[in-house]
């Protein structure tokens, strides 16, 4: 078995054999930036990367056997990698990764290179090649960084502008136009990605109990889940100011979603655009149409923000200031993060170190998955807010130098304890495919309201016994760790969090070469949902020519598929029609719709100017 301090140490004489650690990887420099599993293997029973994985794993296990036998060593190994950011109350511990201090050493050239090219970034450089952009979120809570001086105003305008539209909303001064109540008690955020992950992350972990306005968000295009929010608020509508996302202002869902709200609008008599807020690019669709019926207000989205980092511009701090929550705050806590984040020495840079032990646990390919348990309700939601930070930035097919390398690293969590009755029976025992991120929270209660439910022990220690007992069991099995802690779910504390996954996911993008602020793979997607849905007006074009024949020439789906001039598209022809006929649409389908064959497709009625042509 290997020494303790040879596994853990740099001493030459106790270095781990060869084949048990991360040496495998070719040497380092700035130029050899492709990896060797460029192109992962998917079919191979034990590739040669899997087999380093596996031979780590066992020396990991081993290793982590020895630590636990000597808790001297392992406290050693917590104070040596402990981090603390003092003014935000923020700690990082690494200790229960097992990195080796060879590996550190080989990451340093990467490291400095990426430290280089976050400082370009910050600097104004086209961070975002592929897209021709440069990637300014961290300007936006320290508008000096800003390359320009016309930049810097228009983030500090702006910021002066969502404090004093939403004081004047919450103080009343501006009223909607027709609620008894004469003034706004509700916010519909329509929005979806990055345009509402953020604002309903804030909303969980900061909104007070009874906020100036309550929010609720309509972030899908599912009628009936628009249908619920439109529900619930009732005759609130009438009080309810809408928001509407969008840094492109062209996103189908949420266009959608617009049109969902503006006809319940209608329907209640309503003066949407006295109540509506669009925050989007300038010139927009959106921008164009919000400006020319004349809402309420509109908010600048920039093109040099992304939409998984635009929690710190207006998509994030509108909604959050009209809850009566500390934006400043908020941002000043992300701004001493990014502070924090900038220093070139790994050892004292949370986001390297967070990046680092990313890239140890998953082998610099994703191999294992970034579980994230907020031991704390109110961040229920930061998992799935990092889902799309880190899944959006780092899955990416090719890397800078057009290698394929099908990177990413998979996010999922919930909150624990609860998750303890759900999965982590397969986190500690079963299949070995994941790291864990624990984010503490030292503050249970606020002061004055604890009490012990029995002698010397509150509901909070409960919690956090929880907390250590997984990490501790986790650990004694050979399942790496991270924990993350902070002493109160704060505004500031909440910026800080934010800053420091985004710092950690640019920096992680450098080190394995890829472009984290482009997401071309969405747009695939996108592409393929809108021809869908032209083949569906193509389909029922081809329908209705055949319901105006007389008599009514009823077409199977061989038949529409030929006249459509897509045979090839006979199956999502298929499904077209069994979506259509189960709600009840104009569209007659003769047979049963579970066998395929049998149908015989017509229109309800002859549309004679063929509107769907
Ligand atoms: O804000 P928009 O332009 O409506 O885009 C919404 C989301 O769609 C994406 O472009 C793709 O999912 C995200 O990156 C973005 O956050």
């Amino acid at each position: 078995m290997a020494s303790l301090s040879g596994l853990y140490s740099s001493s030459p004489s106790l270095k781990p054999s060869k084949n048990l650690s991360f040496k495998a990887l070719p040497a380092l420099s700035r130029d050899s930036f492709s990896f060797p599993h460029t192109s992962r293997p998917t079919n191979l029973p034990l590739t040669l990367s899997s087999a380093r994985s596996v031979a780590r794993d066992i020396s990991h296990a081993d290793s982590k056997k020895e630590l636990l036998k000597d808790p001297d060593a392992l406290w050693k190994r917590y104070l040596d990698w402990f981090y603390q950011q003092k003014e935000l109350g923020l700690y990082l511990d690494i200790s229960r990764v097992g990195f080796t201090d060879e590996f550190v050493a080989e990451m340093e050239p990467r490291f400095q290179a990426a430290f280089k090219a976050m400082e370009d970034l910050e600097k104004g450089s086209i961070a975002n090649p592929d897209e021709g952009r440069m990637v300014g979120h961290y300007w936006l809570r320290n508008s000096k960084l800003a390359p320009k001086p016309t930049l810097k105003t228009l983030i500090e305008n702006t910021l002066d502008s969502i404090c004093a539209f939403s004081d004047d909303i919450i103080s009343g001064k501006i009223k909607p136009p027709s609620s008894p109540e004469g003034r706004f008690t509700q916010i519909l955020s329509v929005g979806i990605g990055g345009s509402a992950l953020g604002p309903q992350f804030v909303a969980e972990a900061l909104a007070p109990d009874n906020p100036p306005l309550k929010i609720r968000f309509i972030d899908n295009t599912d009628p009936a889940g628009i249908d619920h929010q439109i529900a619930q608020l009732g005759p609130e509508l009438a009080s309810t100011l809408v928001i509407v996302i969008s840094k492109s202002g062209g996103t189908p869902e949420t266009r959608n979603g617009l049109l969902e709200v503006q006809k319940a609008f209608r329907e209640a008599g309503l003066n949407f655009a006295k109540q509506g807020v669009a925050i989007t690019q300038e010139n927009s669709l959106l921008d164009n149409t919000a400006r020319i019926e004349g809402w309420l207000a509109r908010f600048p989205m920039y093109d040099w923000v992304g939409g998984r980092t635009s929690i710190m511009s207006a998509v994030g701090l509108l909604p959050a200031a009209l809850q009566g929550i500390n934006v400043r705050e908020m941002l000043t806590g992300a701004a001493l993060m990014d502070e924090a984040t900038r220093t070139t020495s790994i050892k004292n840079n949370p986001a390297a170190l967070l990046a680092m032990c990313w890239y140890w646990a998953s082998n610099g390919v994703g191999s294992k998955d970034m579980v994230v348990l907020p031991y704390k309700d109110s961040l229920l939601l930061f998992s799935r807010y990092l889902q799309q930070l880190v899944m959006e930035s780092l899955g990416k097919e090719f890397d800078l130098d057009g290698n394929t390398v099908n990177q990413g690293l998979t996010v999922y969590g919930n909150k624990g304890s609860t998750d303890q009755h759900a999965y982590i029976q397969q986190l500690r025992d079963g299949v070995h495919n994941f790291f864990a991120t624990f984010i503490e929270v030292l503050r249970d209660r606020p002061p004055g309201h604890d009490w012990e439910l029995e002698p010397g022990v509150t509901c909070g220690d409960y919690l956090f016994g929880m907390l250590q007992g997984t990490r501790s069991a986790l650990y004694a099995n050979g399942r790496e760790s991270i924990s993350v802690t902070i002493e109160e779910v704060t505004p500031r504390s909440v910026g800080a969090l934010i800053a420091l996954y985004e710092r950690a996911v640019g920096l992680y993008a450098s080190i394995v070469n890829i472009n984290a602020y482009h997401q071309p793979g969405v747009e695939a997607g996108k592409k393929a949902a809108a021809e869908v849905l032209a083949l569906q007006k193509r389909v029922l074009s081809v329908l209705n020519e055949a319901t105006c024949k007389d008599p009514v020439e009823p077409l199977t789906l061989e038949e529409i598929a030929d006249r459509c001039h897509a045979p090839e598209e006979i199956e999502m022809i298929y499904k077209i029609i069994a979506h259509m006929s189960a709600n009840d649409r104009v569209l007659i389908a003769e047979g049963n719709c579970g066998s395929p064959r049998s149908i015989k497709v017509y229109l309800g009625e002859c549309n004679v100017d063929d509107l769907y042509a």
